[in-house]
């Protein structure tokens, strides 16, 4: 156990500020991965707090150690987790700060792991009881619940979280967890209806299969082989230990249990994720250009399950009808456009009953006290992405960190250089790449990516991916950060497609396919299933397709605007609050995306 400085001096240094020639990359890493090599698997970069993955349970987090990091200050201790969640609360409690734990890095490293460490920690140092103890059972049990259904293996992560959540944890004046608040961002719901080679689908669906009773799958209609539906991957690199599904699901069911959930709510959120197999079993036939269901079966098992009417299902998911200024007209789907709105509604009900379950937990997580209390946020966000293709999902991602980074440089270095300035202490300017001018190319009004994408979405005529990277191109083409194909030099356009293109992202270069880009932001559910959906008789299926949606004429926001209000609500929020930083990595990427900056902040 790292305790005694004698100890922890043995092995690298603990905070590599401390190291001589800090600024040299090398040596940062040599003194992480000695350090690792013993287990020591925390540093410190200043304030920064750099957890390397250890991928095995390490004897850690003990009660001992607990005791260990309560009430010292953040020096006197080795670094850890426990650490920066002790000096954060105590902050909190002490001064009444409000405070905002963020984790960072890419997926795989460790963040959901640390994220549940500050929660144990909290749990550990406060009251154990009364009503202090169910919020944090409730607080606890939230985990398995969003993982459940947020989460799925895939080829990084055999439980990676697929959605984005931040967590308030509420405490009274003595220091007591009271209720949490969650937000969820953006789920990558595309995971519903297909999964690459070697992932799963979200959890749930298998955990279903795997642990419900033969009676209740009977009722829901399903069987227990997986390989039933075409939902669900069959490639058997993806599949993972039956017995882990059958765990998982035991311990859902208890959590869902903990918070409050009613059999009744329980019963319709599996009815709901049944229906979603059924849904995608259902086949069309094209004949003379119109789509035909072929197999009526899953049909009348997905209405019999969310209690809506056959014939209108039937009807919706082969028709569509427009309403154009007073006329309105309903036109048949040929078989492509039939499968994409099945496809599209699977993926609806899924990524609206995620985010009712969010809000579900919220309102059991919800303090009775309506005093304004302080609060501390812990944010666990996916990390930059750049894989060999890169799409709509991660230019969402990897703006959300750009965004953080920007909060970063706003809540560090830059009031740190203001506060020197007021207090007339003297200082030397430090030079630092504002990323501003990446968050502007992407979100500025009327000119960024987003507005640009908009317009395109919305406009008449026949819009479509290769009319909007033309545009992009025409508009972006003299920003020092967005490259184009045309505008590139002849090694660069050697490897890059014409249907791509790049964007110089504070962390790195990153080439985007713009392929499925106009759809995805459309994100188009088609009249007739809303619908079919709103006048359903199962109360859960009713809440997500309320009908006052159906009535209003205004056209919902595109998914990249919804998903830029959400950040820049996130941003106010944490903006407001004291910020500690944990950047996860894995042991064999020191070099992951964005860790120079981070280092290079830290170092200055
Ligand atoms: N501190 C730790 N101790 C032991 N194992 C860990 C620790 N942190 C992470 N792991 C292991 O690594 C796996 C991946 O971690 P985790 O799910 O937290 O990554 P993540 O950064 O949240 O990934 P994603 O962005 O894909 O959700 C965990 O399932 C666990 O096996």
């Amino acid at each position: 156990m790292e305790t005694s400085l004698k100890d922890r001096d043995k092995v690298g240094v603990q905070d590599t500020v401390l190291l001589e020639n800090y600024t040299d990359e090398n040596v940062f890493v040599d003194n992480l991965r000695k350090r690792f090599k013993e287990d020591l698997i925390y540093t410190y970069i200043g304030p920064v707090l750099i957890s390397v993955n250890p991928y095995r349970e390490l004897n850690i987090y003990t009660q001992e150690h607990v005791t260990e990091y309560a009430n010292k200050h953040f020096f006197e201790t080795s670094p850890h987790i426990f650490a920066v969640t002790d000096t954060a609360y105590r902050s909190l409690k002490e001064e009444y700060f409000d405070q905002c734990i963020l984790i960072s890095g890419e997926s795989g490293a460790g963040k959901t792991e640390a994220s549940k460490k500050i929660l144990q920690y909290i749990a550990d140092v406060t009251e154990h009881k009364g009503q202090v103890e169910k919020v944090k059972e409730k607080l606890l049990q939230s985990n398995p619940v969003l993982e459940a259904f947020g989460n799925a293996k895939t080829n990084r992560n055999d439980n990676s979280s697929r959605f984005g959540k931040y967590m308030d944890i509420e405490f009274n004046f003595e220091g007591n967890p009271i209720g949490g608040d969650i937000l969820n961002y953006l789920l990558e719901k595309s995971r519903v209806i297909s999964q690459e080679s070697g992932e799963r689908n979200f959890h749930i669906f298998y955990q279903l299969l795997a642990g419900e009773t033969d009676n209740e799958l009977n009722e829901l209609m399903l069987k227990r082989d997986t390989s039933s539906y075409y939902y669900l991957n069959h490639d058997p690199k993806s599949s993972i230990d039956r017995n882990s599904d059958q765990k998982g699901w035991n311990e859902v069911k208890k959590a869902l249990d903990i918070i409050d959930f009613t059999s009744e709510e329980q019963k319709n959120i599996f009815k709901i994720i049944a229906s979603i197999l059924h849904m995608g079993n259902i086949g069309f036939v094209e004949e003379e250009g119109l789509s035909q269901i072929n197999n009526f079966d899953p049909v009348e098992k997905v209405c019999k399950l969310l209690e809506c009417d056959i014939e209108q299902l039937k009807h919706a998911l082969t028709n569509r009808t427009i309403e154009a200024r007073q006329d309105i007209c309903v036109s048949p789907l040929n078989r492509e456009m039939a499968v994409y709105a099945r496809d599209a509604l699977s993926k609806a009900i899924y990524d609206r009953l995620f985010t009712w379950l969010v809000l579900r937990l919220n309102s059991s997580l919800r303090s009775e006290d309506t005093r304004k209390n302080n609060v501390m946020g812990i944010l666990d966000i996916y990390g930059f992405e750049v894989f060999g293709k890169n799409t709509f999902e991660q230019l969402c991602i990897n703006f959300c960190n750009e965004k953080l980074q920007q909060l970063f440089i706003e809540l560090t270095l830059k009031s740190e250089q203001e506060e020197y300035l007021k207090e007339g202490i003297e200082w030397q300017h430090i030079e630092y790449f504002d990323n501003k001018v990446i968050c502007d190319l992407i979100e500025e009004r009327h000119k960024g990516i987003i507005a640009l994408m908009d317009e395109e979405c919305l406009r008449p005529g026949d819009p479509n991916d290769a009319t909007l990277l033309a545009k992009m191109n025409r508009n972006l083409a003299h920003h020092k950060h967005y490259l184009s194909h045309p505008k590139a030099d002849i090694q660069t356009q050697k490897i890059m497609g014409r249907n791509e293109f790049r964007l110089l992202h504070y962390a790195g270069p990153v080439t985007y396919n713009i392929n499925t880009f106009i759809e995805k932001n459309n994100d188009l559910l088609f009249r007739d299933l809303r619908e079919t959906m709103s006048a359903s008789n199962n109360s859960i299926v009713k809440e997500l397709f309320p009908s006052q949606e159906q009535e209003s004429k205004k056209r919902p926001d595109t998914a990249i605007t919804q998903f830029k209000n959400s950040l820049n609500n996130l941003m106010s929020i944490l903006m407001t609050k004291h910020p500690s930083y944990v950047r996860c990595i894995k042991p064999n990427d020191t070099k992951s995306p964005g860790i120079v900056t981070v280092l290079k902040f830290a170092f200055e």
